[in-house]
Parts: structure tokens; sequence; C-alpha cells
């Protein structure tokens, strides 16, 4: 059984990873600081190693005892305004320590990485659906902090060898399909989960931000990727590495949009409750549509996504949010 080491396994996308990980028959490894993570998502079956990308040491001791012979990388802090607020925060936490977790991953002979990469690398797009060859201008520190990373595989690979994928996620969302484990952001900022917290009486109203877009209802249009789509596009990956795909970036989506009004009138229709709007102002950095160019991924890593409609991906949230109506706590 292989051993593969998840950074940020107790966060959203890491611990739906690390459940399909078991279930597909690898053995997954953990290390998360639980700086915004919950160790009730990751089982107690699961070794689960409380500590720090940065912390070299504990790094290279987890490698030795745990014989891990890949790692998916998720740890990261990702609040888009947060970042504005505080780029160096950014700038060290997921371009730093990145640094120095691979380091770390290298100086023990493991060689082949799965990085979380983001949307947010291409900035305002020319050109959508966005193919992985569009000019990478980011547009908050959020974003740059993970391009810098991308950046650096290059050179880490004809240095040292590195074998890594990068995945640009477009928005991840959705949950387990029995509601066992979902999305519990503090502060949540994501759309789906708001739009369900306020069906269950817990938000007055949706804010819909913006709608003046040059969309065809005004509102922002995103690619939504169900959260266990997305799992899976990782085993793929590394997979892939295993059997020569070469090192790259492949964007990660359904190559489909739907705008803001779209996902609320399709939770009112899942969730058979009223959702009060609030039409706002913009928020600030929203490009008007993001959506995947996705034939990289299908083509070269024989990934299709199977639970992605927007109708799948809001009643597993929902699932979720009714036996979770206050997260992990
Ligand atoms: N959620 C999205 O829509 C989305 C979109 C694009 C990219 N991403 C990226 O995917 C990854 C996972 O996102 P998520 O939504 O699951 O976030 P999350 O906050 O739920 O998970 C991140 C996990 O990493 C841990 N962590 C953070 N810094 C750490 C450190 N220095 N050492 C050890 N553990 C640390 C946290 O405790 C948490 O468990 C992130 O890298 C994020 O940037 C997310
Ligand atoms: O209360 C809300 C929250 C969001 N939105 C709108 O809903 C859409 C989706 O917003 P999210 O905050 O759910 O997601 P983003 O598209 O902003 O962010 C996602 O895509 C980014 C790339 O731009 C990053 O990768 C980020 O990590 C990832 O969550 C946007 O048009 C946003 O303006 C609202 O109208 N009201």
């Amino acid at each position: 059984m292989e051993s593969i080491l998840v950074s940020g396994g107790a966060g959203y996308i890491g611990s739906h990873t690390v459940r399909t990980l078991a279930e597909q028959g690898y053995r997954p490894i953990v290390l998360d600081s639980l700086v915004t993570g919950h160790r009730q998502s990751v089982s107690l079956d699961v070794p689960f190693y409380h500590g720090d990308i940065a912390d070299s040491d504990l790094v290279r001791k987890i490698v030795e005892i745990e014989q891990v012979s890949a790692v998916i990388h998720f740890a990261a802090r990702s609040l888009v305004g947060e970042s504005v607020e505080k780029p160096d925060l950014y700038f060290e936490e997921n371009t730093a320590k990145t640094n120095r977790f691979v380091s770390a991953l290298l100086q023990s002979g493991v060689k082949r990485l799965i990085f979380s990469s983001t949307a947010a690398t291409y900035g305002i797009p020319d050109e959508v659906p966005i193919p992985e060859s569009a000019p990478t201008n980011p547009i908050n520190p959020y974003g740059l902090s993970k391009l810098m990373i991308e950046q650096s595989f290059a050179w880490l690979e004809k240095a040292y060898g590195l074998k890594w994928i990068a995945l640009r996620y477009f928005n991840a969302a959705g949950a387990a399909l029995d509601g066992s484990l979902g999305e519990d952001h503090i502060p949540e900022t994501h759309l789906i989960p708001l739009v369900l917290k306020t069906a269950l009486g817990q938000r007055e109203a949706i804010s819909v931000f913006g709608t003046d877009y040059s969309t065809p209802d005004g509102t922002c249009l995103r690619d939504y990727i169900h959260v266990l789509d997305l799992a899976n596009a990782h085993i793929l990956a590394l997979e892939g590495l295993a059997t020569g795909v070469g090192s790259g970036v492949y964007n990660v989506g359904t190559g489909s949009g739907y705008s803001v009004k779209e996902v609320i009138e399709t939770a009112r229709f899942v969730t058979g409750r009223p959702i009060p709007v609030l039409e706002s102002p913009r928020r600030p950095g929203d490009p008007d549509k993001l959506v995947a160019k996705v034939e990289k991924i299908q083509t070269l890593l024989g990934w299709t996504p199977e639970h992605s409609s927007i109708e799948q991906i809001l009643q597993s949230a929902w699932a979720w949010h009714l036996k979770h109506p206050n997260g992990y706590l």
C-alpha cells in the first residue's frame, strides 16, 4: 500500500481527498496545523501529525516513519480579502513555507508532489473558457503566492528532479454524498455555503455582489466543481506522475459556468426553502466570468467529473448543512 502524505488533510478539500485515497487503496497520512482545519474531519484510523509544513525536522521524520512515497499539498491560507490586507502573511504561509516543505521532502527523497493551485493565478482572463496557456496576471496576493510556487517547481525539477502537478481549481463546492464531511470555513466567504446557511435561517439574506456584470443575468459566472471530483483529480495526477505524465499545470473545472442567480434559484429548488436575496454592490476583484477549459486534464489524466452538476453539488452540500448546522462543532 502506497503511503501518501497529505498536508492540510484536515481542511475542506483535504479531508475529502484523504477519505477518497483510503477508499482507493492508498494509505493517507495527514500533516495539519489545524489553523483552519478540523481534527474531526479526519478518521481516527488515519495517522495524524499536528504540526506545521515548515517544521522540516517533523517533515523528514514523517517521511521516514511512514515511508511516504508522494505528497498532496493542500496546506495554505486562502482568503482573498485577507491576502490583500496582509500580503506578507500569504507570501510567508503559502510561498515561503511551501519552499521549506518541498526542500525537506526532496532531502528525504520524496520527488512526487501534487499541489493545490487556483484559478486566481489567471487574474482577469481575456479568454473564457480559460486554457492553461492563458497569461497569468493575479490580481491579489493570494493568487500571486500560488503562482510563485508553481514557477518555483520548474526550477526544483531541473535541479533535483521534482515531479509535480499543480491543479488550478476553479470553485470547489459540495460535500460527501451522505453529508458526513463538508465545508466549514471560519469565516465563510464562499457563495454556496452562505446560500445554504440562508436556507437554514442562520442568515437573513444572501447578498448578491453585483448585478451589472456583462453576463446573461448580470451576475458573475463561476465553474463549480464537486469536491469529490477534485479529490479524484489528485489521485489521477499522482498516478499520472508515477506512469510518466510530465509535470505541469492543469485546470480542474467542468467547463460550464453558472451565475450567482442560477445557484440561488437551484438552491431554492433543492432545499424547498425560501432564500431571500439582497442585491449588493460588486465585491472588489471579482472577474465577471471564470470558466475552465478542461481538455488537458481530460485527455492527459483521463479525468471526468461525475458529481459536478449544480444540482448534485447543492444536494450534497445541503445534506452536510442539515446534518451539521454548526459545522464540525
Ligand atoms: N476552496 C476553494 O474553492 C479553493 C479554490 C482554489 C484553490 N484552493 C486551495 O486548495 C487548498 C485547500 O483549500 P480548502 O478550501 O480545503 O482550505 P482549508 O482552509 O479548509 O484547508 C487548509 C488546511 O491546511 C491547514 N494548514 C494551513 N496552513 C498550514 C501550515 N502552515 N501547516 C500545516 N497545515 C496548515 C489548515 O489547518 C487546513 O486544515 C488550499 O491550498 C487553497 O488555497 C481552494
Ligand atoms: O455572499 C456572497 C459570496 C459570493 N458571491 C459571489 O459568488 C461568486 C463566487 O464567489 P466565491 O467567494 O464562492 O468564490 P470565488 O469565485 O471568489 O473564489 C474562488 O475562486 C478564486 C479564484 O478567483 C479562488 O481560487 C478562491 O480560492 C475560490 O474560492 C462570486 O461572483 C461572488 O461575487 C456573492 O454574490 N455573495
